[in-house]
């Protein structure tokens, strides 16, 4: 952007700042490429004419909801407007029809209640507040009237609300395209209903969000030509494996370890789980429980998924806590002591197999030529790297599987 020409003397510029990201203010000075600027917050800063981007003096105080309004859409010009309509709560803005939306960290419940999706019907983009109501109404008109599929990408930084957007949208698809009351659990229902075990299975609590989808996700909802949802289909991409082996502090793994940990007693029996701090998988990180979850709220919410792939879950945080030593005299490795022979023999009788051919998949390496097999031992840093990769596998493909 060529500005340098139209700043001088009295020009209100927007100048970069290292504490406030961005300054405001007059210009008072300029010298060749410098320019002096005394900022509204007081302070008096020597800038490049280069790094300065002119302010609209006019712009309104309280934001405009379509940013294409804006007399400058440069960085400073689209961070000011969305702040002024944060702080007003205004947390959507329009740039055209893309729809960004402020992660508001707070519950906003009037804004997406029923009414408020009566409210969007039929409504053209833009003539309301920004709204994801209106993104998804949009999209659903433009299939109706044209017949033509549509998609709508979410997409943003870890923590932005990805999530969160995903759901209004398929809220407001499920209210327009739903089954009226009394016809039995809906697929609209079932795509909803299906979202507590995807997290409880592709969910952790990372840095930046305690509840951060380790996973891509792509939704299609069917429509017949009546407009009424008839099938839905989710698919999943590039599950973060490695987390199941491997998790830093303050981190947490899956949330589904947690939750089987805090299982009623009879279940924890069954699994021979409890204290979370006693696995390997999920005491690598001192983080254990998140603040304002019950573990044991969410296993009983989940129940139907973990009555059924439970006992894999307990499988690979009995495979985690098996240690290796070398065997004496030969390369080989085996079971490092009594507690590493109990947590083999329980993922064993979990995973429904014979322990000795669990301990040789991990043990042992079988390299299959074409002219013969090769049975090579395995080092004890080898067999916890295969032991890891085990884990892993088993996991992704328990995902992949409730997925479907
Ligand atoms: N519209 C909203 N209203 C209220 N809270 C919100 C909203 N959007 C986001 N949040 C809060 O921010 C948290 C993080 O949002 P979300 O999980 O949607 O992020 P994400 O972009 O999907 O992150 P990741 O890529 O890590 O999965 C939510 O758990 C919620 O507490």
């Amino acid at each position: 952007m060529t500005v340098s020409a139209s700043i001088a003397v009295g020009s209100h510029v927007w100048v970069e700042d290292s504490e406030e990201a961005w300054l405001d203010g007059e210009v008072v000075e300029v010298n060749g490429e410098e320019i002096k600027v005394v900022c509204t917050s007081g302070k008096t800063v020597v800038a490049s004419v280069s790094n300065a981007y002119p302010k609209d003096p006019e712009a309104p105080p309280d934001g405009v909801d379509d940013m294409t309004k804006l007399a400058y859409l440069h960085e400073p010009g689209v961070l000011q407007n969305l702040r002024s309509r944060y702080d007003k709560n205004e947390i959507y803005t329009y740039t055209g029809n893309i729809l960004i939306a402020v992660n508001p960290f707070q519950r906003l419940p009037h804004l997406y209640n029923n009414n408020m999706m009566e409210h969007y019907k039929g409504i053209a983009l833009g003539e309301l507040s920004p709204h994801p109501f209106a993104i998804a109404d949009a999209a659903y008109r433009q299939m109706i009237n044209e017949g033509i599929s549509q998609s709508i990408l979410v997409s943003g930084e870890s923590g932005a609300g990805k999530t969160e957007s995903t759901k209004m949208l398929m809220h407001y698809l499920a209210f327009m395209g739903g089954r009226a009351a009394g016809e039995g659990r809906s697929v609209e229902q079932q795509v909803l209903e299906s979202t507590p075990v995807l997290e409880a299975f592709g969910n952790a609590k990372t840095l930046r969000n305690n509840n951060s989808s380790r996973f891509g996700k792509f939704v299609e909802l069917q429509f017949n030509d009546r407009g009424k949802i008839s099938g839905a289909a989710i698919r999943t991409y590039l599950l973060e494996r490695s987390r199941v082996c491997q998790v830093s502090d303050p981190e947490r793994n899956y949330h589904c370890f947690y939750m089987l940990c805090a299982a009623p007693a009879e279940d924890i029996e069954k699994y021979k789980v409890g204290n979370p701090r006693m696995f390997h998988y999920l005491n690598q990180s001192n983080c254990y429980e998140l603040d304002g979850v019950d573990d044991s709220k969410e296993y009983l919410s989940t129940r139907r998924a973990m009555d059924v792939v439970g006992i894999i879950v307990a499988a690979i945080l009995h495979l985690g806590n098996i240690e290796f030593a070398k065997v004496s005299d030969s390369d080989a490795s085996q079971p490092k002591d009594d507690q590493s022979q109990f947590h083999l023999k329980t993922a064993a009788e979990l995973l429904m197999c014979n322990e000795r051919s669990l301990e040789d998949s991990l043990c042992k390496r079988v390299i299959v030529t074409r002219d013969e097999t090769i049975t090579k031992s395995l080092d004890p840093d080898a067999a916890a790297v295969s032991r890891d990769a085990f884990a892993k596998i088993v996991y992704s493909r328990l995902f992949d599987w409730l997925v479907c």
